[in-house]
């Protein structure tokens, strides 16, 4: 294993991922101006990371995912010019994105690769990671559906992304499904396998209502990188909200570094800038229940009007099949099937 430098931050380090995860919630259709509105704001308050891209990452802009208002390496670009210490992360799923894309996107001003896996399926993520650090961008790997692995075998996800490269690895709720002793567990697990090869993060999704508990939980256990977006907008219910995460760590006594009052200003602005703010009703809360890729839920909400299903009905039926990230087309036959009982 070669030797590398942990991303150096004193205290948590704060990743704002409304750009990108909230991109969901907007159905992918973020302009350069609100780009540029929330990186300024996300500046101004002093947010070391943003994250940039489609909501599916990198390349996402698809049929199948949904198209992208506009091209998402113009918006990082965007954003790179509007940002003066904020630094640009970009999201990577391989099979979806592919390493050319993840150069473009640093040839367009990204600092940082995020890389996304199932979180069984680690080993997808090793090209990229050791592309990532050749070309001199900072990486963090997520551990997708976290709750599908018990914390042994998560750790031991962690172990190949560390191995190839990344610098700190992101427990990743993508359903909202943990409750905070699991994702204690969990941090612990990972930070035992770790060491002092790569930092631990944390990425929560409200659809149980505990996000920004799980995000303390994390930070309390060790995790070093925590996620967020602007009141909360994202998949599912939406994900722990910036601007809590920032109050309750100060009240936690856990230094980010980021002005409240900064945040909660550029939080007050989001809903003129972007509309609808993603909630957590009958459809994201039975999502987190039954654990189900946060993602899936406007998937499910258009086809189950298309065909007659409650969204809530597809949902639960999704998590108990299984289904992972990148399933979201799967939904479709379960309509299909209900619709013709
Ligand atoms: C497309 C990757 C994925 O949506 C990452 C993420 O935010 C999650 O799993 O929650
Ligand atoms: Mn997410």
């Amino acid at each position: 294993m070669t030797a590398r430098p942990l991303p150096d931050f004193d205290g948590i380090r704060l990743t704002d991922t409304t750009l990108r995860d909230g991109s969901h919630a907007v159905r992918h259709r973020f302009t350069v101006d609100q780009v540029e509105a929330v990186i300024r704001g996300l500046d101004d308050a002093g947010v070391p990371v943003a994250e940039v891209s489609h909501g599916d990452g990198l390349g996402g802009s698809s049929f199948a995912y949904g198209m992208s208002g506009t091209d998402e390496l113009r918006l990082i670009e965007r954003a790179a010019e509007a940002a003066s210490r904020t630094r640009i992360a970009t999201l990577l799923v391989p099979g979806i994105g592919t390493v050319e894309r993840m150069r473009e996107a640093a040839s367009a001003g990204a600092q940082i690769v995020r890389v996304a896996t199932h979180c069984t399926e680690a080993d997808v993520s090793v090209q990229h990671f050791t592309i990532a650090r050749e070309i001199g961008l900072e990486t963090a790997g997520f551990l997708m559906l976290a709750h599908r692995a018990a914390p042994a075998e998560l750790a031991a996800q962690a172990r190949i992304m560390a191995d190839a490269g990344c610098q700190c690895i992101y427990v990743v709720d993508s359903a909202g499904a943990l409750l905070p002793h699991q994702v204690t567990d969990r941090v612990d697990a990972l930070l035992q396998e770790l060491g002092d090869d790569a930092q631990v993060g944390m990425h929560a999704h409200l659809n149980l209502g505990v996000g920004v508990a799980n995000s303390l939980a994390a930070a309390r256990a060790g995790a070093r990188q925590i996620d967020g977006t602007l009141c909360g907008l994202g998949a599912g219910a939406g994900n722990s909200p910036t601007e809590q995460l920032v109050a309750v760590f100060e009240r936690a006594g856990l230094i980010t570094h980021v002005d409240l009052d900064g945040i909660l200003a550029i939080a007050d602005r989001l809903p003129e800038l972007v509309g609808r703010l993603p909630r957590a009703d009958r459809a994201a809360i039975v999502q987190g229940y039954a654990g189900v890729y946060s993602s899936f839920l406007l998937h499910a909400e258009r086809i189950g009007a298309d065909h007659g299903v409650p969204t809530h009905e597809l949902l639960a039926e999704a998590g108990r099949r299984g289904y992972v990230g990148g399933q979201e087309d799967l939904l479709l036959d379960i309509a299909v099937e209900f619709a013709a009982r």
